[in-house]
């Protein structure tokens, strides 16, 4: 697989805030990278380094093969929509498409209009800018940011804005320009589901470093099934934590608000159940149930919900 974009404990401080620390990425020929974090966790200044739009404090940054030190060439064969888009807002959209047209090089064919009708946007291509509304706008950048079929196409919250059609259309393109054009994408979002519905791999990025870059199948199967168990009585909580810890020799398991118990080992259900009816302590239920990738991604962050206290 070919590496088109290789980051080395990337470093960028803008004065005493470290926005990104040592920060390892990697993008693959054909990947759909999501890039998922927080706010504030540092994905703009990421893709900001990358395009060239803000100079990186340490750290190694190789695009299609050229060291961003040196070079900026690879910005030709990049498409970027990173933050608001930026376009002239007293000329037409359609004057602003032609205009950075003849910047690339390109001429407005066919396939450009028709992409700007899947968008619907076509009828306000001939409107001055400053009369169009976020998601418009939003449209608009997306049609600017692919409209040379780029190599790499770099989308930061490209969400932002758009409605919920507007989302499915984007997600759809995005998938049928991976396909068709061979466009390898990333893309930025704080939402872990949204981008698990295109993307191959995530990179899950907190505090400025990059947590884990992962394959989604990988994510998915991380994601196991465990035994959720709720005691009749919340008292009793202590007493089942002692039983499956002192006699069942369990220890992979939380303790989760409103007397709820996680167990993620292969524990036996029935076992359990018998074990905890001998010490007369009864369960109002127990069930097998999975995580969703939402809820393992706040685990991760450290913004879900908050142990009682864990074995
Ligand atoms: N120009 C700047 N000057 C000072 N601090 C900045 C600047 N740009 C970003 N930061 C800081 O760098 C950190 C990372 O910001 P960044 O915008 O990259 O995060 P993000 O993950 O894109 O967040 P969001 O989802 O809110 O857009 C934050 O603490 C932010 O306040």
């Amino acid at each position: 697989m070919e590496k088109l974009i290789e980051i080395k404990e990337l470093n960028k401080s803008f004065g005493n805030v470290k926005a990104l620390d040592n920060l390892n990425f990697n993008l693959y020929s054909g990947d759909i990278y999501g890039l998922v974090g927080e706010n504030g966790a540092g994905k703009s200044t990421l893709l900001k380094v990358i395009a060239g739009h803000i100079n990186k404090t340490s750290g190694s940054c190789t695009v299609l093969n050229m060291d961003l030190d040196k070079s900026f060439e690879f910005r030709k064969e990049c498409g970027f929509l990173i933050e608001s888009p930026a376009f002239y807002s007293y000329m037409t959209g359609i004057k602003n498409l032609n205009y950075l047209a003849e910047l690339r090089n390109i001429k407005i064919d066919n396939e450009i209009l028709e992409i700007a009708e899947f968008f619907n946007i076509d009828s306000v291509l001939n409107k001055k800018v400053k009369g169009y509304s976020t998601g418009m706008r939003q449209r608009l950048g997306i049609l600017a940011a692919v409209m040379h079929k780029p190599r790499i196409l770099i989308l930061d919250e490209p969400i932002n804005g758009l409605d919920p059609s507007g989302i499915i259309d984007l997600r759809n393109f995005l998938l049928k320009i991976n396909k068709e054009w061979n466009t390898t994408i990333i893309v930025s979002s704080h939402i872990l589901n949204e981008l698990s519905q295109i993307a191959n791999r995530i990179g899950i990025i907190k505090n400025g470093s990059m947590l884990e870059e992962i394959t989604l199948e990988d994510l998915k199967e991380r994601n196991k099934k465990f035994l959720k168990l709720v005691p009749f009585e919340k008292e009793e909580l202590p007493k089942v934590v002692n039983i499956l810890e002192e006699k069942l020799k369990i220890y992979d398991f939380k303790v989760m608000p409103n007397s709820v118990i996680e167990i993620y080992s292969g524990a036996d259900r029935l076992i359990i159940q018998k074990t905890l009816a001998k010490n007369d302590i009864y369960l109002s239920s127990i069930s097998i149930e999975e995580n969703t990738l939402e809820e393992y991604y706040m685990d991760l962050v450290g913004g879900g919900e908050n142990d009682i206290f864990k074995s």
